[in-house]
C-alpha cells in the first residue's frame, strides 16, 4: 500500500501543497483532480522522489521513502512526466530501455532488451522505435514515456496527465492498457487528470485538490457532483448517468456578484 501522511511541500515560503493523506491499494486506480496550479503535479513528483516534502511521510509497503535508495525506489515505483525536460537525443527504444535501468547491473540482459521489445510491440510503437524522441510529436513521447514507466515493472505507477496530448483513440487505448495493469497486475496507479469524465470511467477513487489541499475524495458518485465541481472549477455543470459512472457537462462558469 502506498500512504501518503500530513504532506506538505512549499516552494522556497510559498507553501504548495498542505496537509495531504491518501491512502492507494494494490488493483486500485486513483485520479488526482483539481484547477490547473493546485498542486497535483507537486504531489505526484513528492510521492516520485523527485522533491523532498516540507513535512509529513510516505510509505510504501510501510517502507518511509525517505530511507530507500534512489534505486531502490525506482524498482517500486514508476513515474511518468508530462514530457521530459531538455533535449533528449536518443532513440526511442533507448528511452523505453532507460525504464529497465533499476533492474540492470551494467549492461541490458538478453531479458531486459526482450521486455523493452515487448513493451515496444504492446503500445504500438514499433514504426517509431529508431527515431530520435526529440523529433516526435508531443502525443508520440507521451506514449513513449509510459513504455518507459511499463518497462519499469513497478508496483506502484504515477501518471502525470497521460492522455493530456493524446487523440481520442489513443486516450482510451492509453487508459484502458493502465486500466488492465493495474487490474490483471495488482499494480496501484495515481494519475493527475484535467478530464473529468475519463477520471469518473477509469477511476476507483478520485481525490478533488483545490489550493493545495484534498477538499473530497471517494468514488466518482461521490465526489463529482454538482456542488463540488461549482465551489473547486467555479463552472456550473449538470452531472448525467452514463454507463453507471457520472458524466459531467459543463454549462457556464460562475461569476460572483457584486
Ligand atoms: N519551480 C517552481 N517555483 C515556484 N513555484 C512553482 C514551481 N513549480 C510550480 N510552482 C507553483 O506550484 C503550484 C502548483 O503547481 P503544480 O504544477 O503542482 O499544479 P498542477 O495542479 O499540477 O497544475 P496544472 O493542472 O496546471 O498542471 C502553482 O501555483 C505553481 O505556480
Amino acid at each position: 500500500m502506498l500512504h501518503v501522511e500530513k504532506l506538505c511541500f512549499n516552494y522556497k515560503k510559498m507553501a504548495i501543497i498542505k496537509d495531504i493523506d491518501i491512502d492507494l491499494h494494490q488493483g486500485q486506480m486513483l485520479s488526482v483532480v483539481g484547477p490547473n496550479g493546485t498542486g497535483k503535479t507537486t504531489l505526484l513528483k513528492c510521492i516520485a522522489g523527485i522533491f523532498t516534502p516540507g513535512k509529513g511521510k510516505i510509505f510504501i509497503d510501510g517502507t518511509d521513502i525517505s530511507c530507500m535508495s534512489r534505486m531502490a525506489h525506482a524498482r517500486r515505483v514508476g513515474y511518468v512526466p508530462q514530457n521530459l525536460p531538455g533535449k533528449f537525443p536518443i532513440t526511442v527504444f533507448d528511452v523505453v530501455l532507460m525504464g529497465r535501468r533499476p533492474h540492470m547491473t551494467w549492461k541490458p540482459s538478453e531479458n531486459d532488451l526482450k521486455k523493452v521489445a515487448g513493451v515496444i510491440g504492446a503500445l504500438d510503437l514499433e514504426e517509431i522505435s529508431m527515431r530520435d524522441f526529440d523529433q516526435l510529436s508531443g502525443g508520440q513521447k507521451q506514449k513513449v514515456l509510459l513504455a518507459r514507466a511499463v518497462a519499469q515493472e513497478t508496483d506502484y505507477l504515477l501518471l502525470d496527465e497521460p492522455t493530456s496530448n493524446l487523440d481520442l483513440r489513443h486516450q482510451l487505448e492509453v487508459l484502458e492498457l493502465i486500466f488492465g495493469m493495474v487490474k490483471e497486475r495488482g499494480v496501484a496507479a495515481m494519475l493527475a487528470m484535467h478530464d473529468l469524465n475519463l477520471a469518473s470511467r477509469f477511476s476507483d477513487t478520485i481525490v478533488m485538490m483545490h489550493n493545495g489541499r484534498i477538499v473530497c475524495s471517494g468514488n466518482p458518485h461521490q465526489v463529482l457532483t454538482v456542488e463540488n465541481i461549482r465551489s473547486v472549477y467555479g463552472v456550473e455543470a449538470v452531472v448525467q448517468q452514463a454507463d453507471g459512472h457520472p458524466h459531467i457537462l459543463p454549462t457556464r462558469p460562475v461569476y460572483a456578484v457584486g
